[in-house]
């Protein structure tokens, strides 16, 4: 792993040890080792704009969104990280950090080497264990509603 990456792990584990510190900008690296370069085997859940990710670092772990560049423009996600940064609630998930990558890459499109804008955005929060809170409410109704019928 290169050096900033490695400072930016050590970083994150210690924002993961003191409640109060600030989220701050986290490097493409870094979150690529975490997540074993967005495995399949690291994906948790699916949203509205993101796919989520399961990082490990150390003996914790967080919650990566990694954001579709076609939902999300980049002043939406300026907006975002700005409200995101603001919000501190004991029953509101901690946000951890964002990432905001662009990089050139040469692809082949009509024939031709063109080099292409690779964008990458991405928000990191505190991991919350046990599945989605929906999966709780939804399998209350299914019991009160259907449980009897089937
Ligand atoms: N902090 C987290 N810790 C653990 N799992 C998470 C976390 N955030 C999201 N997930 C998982 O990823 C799934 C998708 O989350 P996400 O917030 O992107 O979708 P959503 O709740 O449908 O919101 P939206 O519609 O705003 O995209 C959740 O249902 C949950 O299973």
């Amino acid at each position: 792993m290169e050096r900033k990456a490695s400072t930016a792990r050590s970083d994150l584990e210690q924002m993961l040890a003191d409640e109060t510190a600030e989220p701050k900008a986290l490097p493409l690296s870094l979150l690529q080792d975490i997540t074993g370069d967005f495995s399949d085997d690291q994906q948790i859940g699916s949203g509205g704009f993101a796919v989520v990710y399961k990082g490990i670092i150390g003996n914790r772990a967080v919650a990566l969104k990694r954001l579709s560049n076609a939902l999300m423009d980049e002043t939406e996600f300026h907006r975002e990280v700005q409200c995101l940064m603001r919000v501190k609630h004991k029953n509101v998930v901690r946000f951890l950090g964002y990432c905001a990558d662009r990089q050139g890459s040469m692809e082949k499109f009509d024939k031709k080497l063109v080099m292409a804008d690779v964008h990458e955005r991405l928000l990191c929060f505190e991991y919350i264990p046990k599945g989605s809170l929906d999966k709780y409410i939804m399998g209350d109704i299914w019991r009160q509603n259907f449980a009897k019928v089937v």
